[in-house]
C-alpha cells in the first residue's frame, strides 16, 4: 500500500469512528487497534524504524564502520630548527615543531591511543631551497631525523612520511621545471623516488607521494623492491588530489607556495570525477598499497569512487587544512559545537568509504573516542 493511499484509508476510517459517538479515549484506543488489524503487513513492517536505533548501541551498530582510533593519522609539522614550537595562526592548535620538542609532546598522544603520523617537513633555515629541492633528502633534515628519533622513541608508533618537492624547491612547485615552467615529469619521478627511498631507509613504515607527477608510483615502487624494502614499505599514494582552495593553511605551516602560478596542471580538476577515477585506477595499477583521496568532505563522492574501483585496498581520506579551519571558524562563531561537527565530518567520510582518516582532529580524538 502507497503511503498516499495509506493516510486516505486511515482518515477515513477516523471519520466513520467519529460518528460513533463513543468517548475519545475509547475512539483512540478502536482507531488504533482497527489500524494496526487492516493495513497492510508489509507496508505496517516497512514503516516501522525508530525501533532500530532507539538504543545508543543500536544507534552505533547502524554504521558499516565505527571511527577508532587506529584509523587515525596525525599530520605533523617539523621544522628544521630543533628549538622551533611555533603555533601557525591559520590552522588552529597546530604548531611547527622542531626535533627537540617532537618527543615530549607527542609522549601523552602516544599514552592515549596514539597509533599513527604523517610527517612534512618545514625548513627554515636561510638560503636552504633550490631548483631541486635538495634538502627533501638531506640525511640531517628535519624528515629523515624525526623518522630516526620517532622510531627510537615510540617502537609501536606508525611513522608516514608526505613525499614532494614543494617545501624544498625555490620556486614551490612539487616537482623539478623545465625551462617554460611546467613540470619535468621524468626528472620529477626521478627525484620523487629517490626522496621516497631516503626516507624508507630512514625507517619510515610509509612513504606517501604528495607531488601528483604521473608515473611516481611506479617509480617508487621499483625502487623500493631494487633496494630489498619493498616488504617492509607501505605506498600511500594520493591518488585523487585535488586543486581548489582548501590547502592554504597548510601552505602557511610548510611554506610551500608556489612563487609562480598554480597547481591546476598536476592537481585534479575539482569538477573532475573520471579523471580521479582514472588516477585511481593508474595509481592501484601502479603499486600503490593504500589510496588517498583529498580533500574529504568535498570528495566524498570520489571516495565512495576510490572504494569501488579499489575494493581490495584501504581507502585513506585526508580531512585537510581548510576543512579543519572552516570547522574551526564556524564553531566559533556559533554555528554549531565543534565536537560534534568533527565527528560528523568523520562520519561522513568513513560511511563514503575511507578507512584511514588523516586528521587534525587527532588528538581531540584521542580524548573523545574509548578505543
Ligand atoms: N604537496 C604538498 C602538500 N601535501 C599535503 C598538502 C595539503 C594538506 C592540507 O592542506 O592539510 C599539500 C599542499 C599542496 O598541495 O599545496
Ligand atoms: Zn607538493
Ligand atoms: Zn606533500
Amino acid at each position: 500500500m502507497s503511503f498516499s493511499s495509506l493516510v486516505s484509508d486511515l482518515t477515513h476510517r477516523a471519520a466513520s469512528e467519529r460518528d460513533d459517538m463513543r468517548s475519545q479515549a475509547s475512539k483512540a484506543r478502536s482507531y488504533t487497534s482497527t489500524a494496526a488489524t487492516s493495513v497492510s503487513i508489509s507496508g505496517d513492517i516497512s514503516s516501522q524504524l525508530h525501533g532500530g536505533y532507539s538504543h545508543p548501541l543500536a544507534r552505533s551498530w547502524q554504521a558499516e564502520r565505527q571511527l577508532t582510533k587506529s584509523m587515525l593519522i596525525y599530520p605533523l609539522f617539523i621544522s628544521d630548527q630543533p628549538d622551533d614550537e611555533t603555533l601557525i595562526p591559520s590552522l588552529p592548535n597546530m604548531h611547527r615543531r622542531g626535533l627537540n620538542k617532537l618527543v615530549p609532546y607527542l609522549k601523552p598522544l602516544v599514552a592515549r591511543g596514539l597509533r599513527s603520523v604523517i610527517l612534512f617537513g618545514v625548513p627554515l633555515a636561510p638560503n636552504c631551497k633550490d631548483a631541486l629541492g635538495t634538502a627533501a633528502d638531506d640525511p640531517s633534515g628535519p624528515v629523515i631525523s624525526a623518522i630516526r628519533l620517532l622510531r627510537k622513541s615510540f617502537p609501536t608508533l606508525f611513522i608516514a612520511a608526505d613525499v614532494c618537492l614543494c617545501e624544498y624547491t625555490s620556486h614551490g612547485h612539487c616537482g623539478i621545471l623545465r625551462d617554460d615552467g611546467a613540470l619535468n615529469n621524468a626528472l620529477s619521478c626521478e627525484r620523487i623516488s629517490d626522496v621516497a627511498m631516503a626516507y624508507a631507509d630512514a625507517g619510515a613504515h610509509c612513504v606517501a607521494p604528495s607531488d601528483m607527477n604521473d608515473g611516481r608510483v611506479r617509480a617508487i615502487k621499483l625502487k623500493l623492491i631494487e633496494s630489498g624494502i619493498a616488504h617492509r614499505t607501505l605506498l600511500m599514494s594520493y591518488a585523487a588530489k585535488f586543486s581548489g582552495c582548501l590547502y592554504g593553511p597548510f601552505r602557511d605551516a610548510a611554506g610551500s607556495s608556489p612563487s609562480f602560478g598554480d597547481r591546476r596542471c598536476y592537481q585534479l580538476p575539482p569538477g573532475g570525477r573520471g579523471l580521479a577515477r582514472r588516477a585511481i585506477a593508474r595509481d592501484i595499477a601502479e603499486g600503490a598499497d593504500v589510496i588517498m583521496v583529498k580533500p574529504a568532505s568535498q570528495y566524498l563522492d570520489i571516495i565512495s569512487d576510490a572504494k569501488d574501483i579499489g575494493k581490495d585496498l584501504p581507502v585513506a581520506a585526508y580531512q585537510v587544512s581548510g576543512e579543519y579551519a572552516m570547522i574551526h571558524a564556524a564553531a566559533k562563531a556559533g554555528v554549531f559545537d565543534l565536537k560534534t561537527m568533527a565527528f560528523e565530518s568523520t562520519e561522513g567520510i568513513l560511511r563514503a568509504g575511507a578507512s584511514i582518516v588523516i586528521s587534525y582532529f587527532t588528538p581531540e580524538f584521542l580524548d573523545w573516542l574509548e578505543n
